[in-house]
């Protein structure tokens, strides 16, 4: 049987969602899909650094909390997270980058994947900065270097929006998207109408893990942009910069407008949206909208997100599910990980989906 070796960068909510499912679910993940995974590095801003290139055990990090975890001291361990040469320089199969979103530039992340790709390394990121800002030069890196550079994560978490959009969709012409893209700023807007206040909100939506490391980007529409422009760019054919997709978050609506629509039976809801012209052109925004109960976003709540494609042939398809989530998030890099095998091994039968066990044959 094959084996991945990871090296995982950042030790947030989300890789360490990651690593609790290849510790306490690997072996029956590596029976099912037929290749196992292990971690050989770990790199986090608070934690430092950890090496080992015969595999981590992960138990003892995981029982620790996340706040009082330290490398420094452990063998292969340091204080420093040392990001570039535990990237170029361990023997990983596969970096798995989930630091904190960049929206303006895209960094520290934007190098992370760059110096991974440069080092003949796949590359695996829920991370929507490199992908929305540079994700031309990033595909084209990957190519040159005949890796992978997968992140399905990077829109609606572990909802396959993006594999759906490419593979699923072959022969017909998708001229718009539409959807409500941000757990954080949907469950926000669903707990003002139940009366939650606002701060009280966002404080939920961060335990929960919803929401970015600094929540600004939930409620300013900065995230929803860049998933906008990811979408434009994969699934439109356009090469949106940060500048033209128009934004506008949910900051200016008050908790009583949110009441007081839904008394009239309105919701409202961070719409994120990008329509091609006829000429080739896209528009994108993102604005709040009033949505009357009959629009099919208006029933989507919580962390729950939808994206309505507009096509040729089948009219409006919308895929709806987890926009947001720690282990909903890590099983967006499970599904790259599977894409990775399936890409680069021999074995094309590789399972999409886990294959039941005898024992539940019928
Ligand atoms: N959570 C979710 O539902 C989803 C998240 N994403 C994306 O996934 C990524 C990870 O999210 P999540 O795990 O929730 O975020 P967290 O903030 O929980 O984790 C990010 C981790 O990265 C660490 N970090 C920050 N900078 C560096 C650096 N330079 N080197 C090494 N480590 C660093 C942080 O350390 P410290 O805490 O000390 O700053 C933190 O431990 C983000 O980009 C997010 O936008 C995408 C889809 C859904
Ligand atoms: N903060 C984001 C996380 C996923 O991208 C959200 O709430 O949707």
């Amino acid at each position: 049987m094959g084996r991945y070796d990871l090296a995982l960068i950042g030790f947030g909510g989300v890789n360490r969602a990651l690593a609790e499912l290849i510790s306490q679910s690997g072996e029956r993940l590596a029976r099912e899909l037929g290749f196992a995974l292990r971690v050989v590095a770990i790199t986090d801003l608070r934690a430092g650094s950890l090496v080992d290139p015969d595999g981590i055990e992960l138990a003892p990090l995981l029982a620790t909390e996340p706040g009082e975890l330290s490398f420094a001291g452990l063998a292969g361990g340091s204080a420093d997270p040392r990001n570039e040469s535990v990237i170029r320089e361990v023997p990983a199969d596969i970096v798995v980058e989930a630091t904190f979103t960049n929206p303006t530039d895209g960094e520290p992340a934007l190098s992370h994947v760059r110096w991974a790709l440069e080092s003949g390394k796949h590359v695996c990121t829920t991370n929507k900065g490199p992908v929305a800002l540079a994700g031309r030069a990033l595909k084209q890196l990957a190519a040159e270097r005949d890796v992978s550079f997968e992140f399905e994560g990077s829109v609606l978490s572990g909802t396959p929006i993006l594999r759906t959009a490419e593979r699923m969709f072959g022969g017909l012409e998708i001229t718009g998207v539409q959807g409500i893209m941000n757990g954080t700023s949907n469950y926000i807007l669903g707990r003002l109408e139940e009366g939650i206040e606002l701060p009280a909100a966002i404080a939920e939506a961060q335990n929960l893990g919803y929401a970015e490391a600094d929540p600004t980007a939930d409620i300013e529409g900065h995230d929803v942009q860049l998933k906008v422009m990811i979408l434009a760019n994969e699934v439109l054919g356009a090469d949106l910069r940060r500048e033209d997709v128009f934004c506008e978050g949910i900051s200016a609506i008050t908790p009583n407008e949110v009441r007081d629509a839904a008394r009239k039976g309105l919701r409202w809801k961070l719409v994120g949206s990008a329509t091609r012209h006829e000429d080739g052109s896209v528009d994108a925004r993102v604005a709040p909208l009033a949505l009357p109960a009959h629009h099919p976003l208006a029933g989507i709540s919580g962390p729950l997100n939808a994206v309505a494609f507009h096509t040729d042939l089948l009219g409006t398809v919308t895929v709806c599910g987890p926009g947001a989530g720690r282990i909903e998030t890590a099983y967006a890099l499970l599904s790259d990980i599977i894409a990775i095998h399936q890409r680069h091994s021999d074995d094309d039968t590789a399972p999409t989906r886990p294959v039941l066990q005898e024992t539940h044959r019928v």
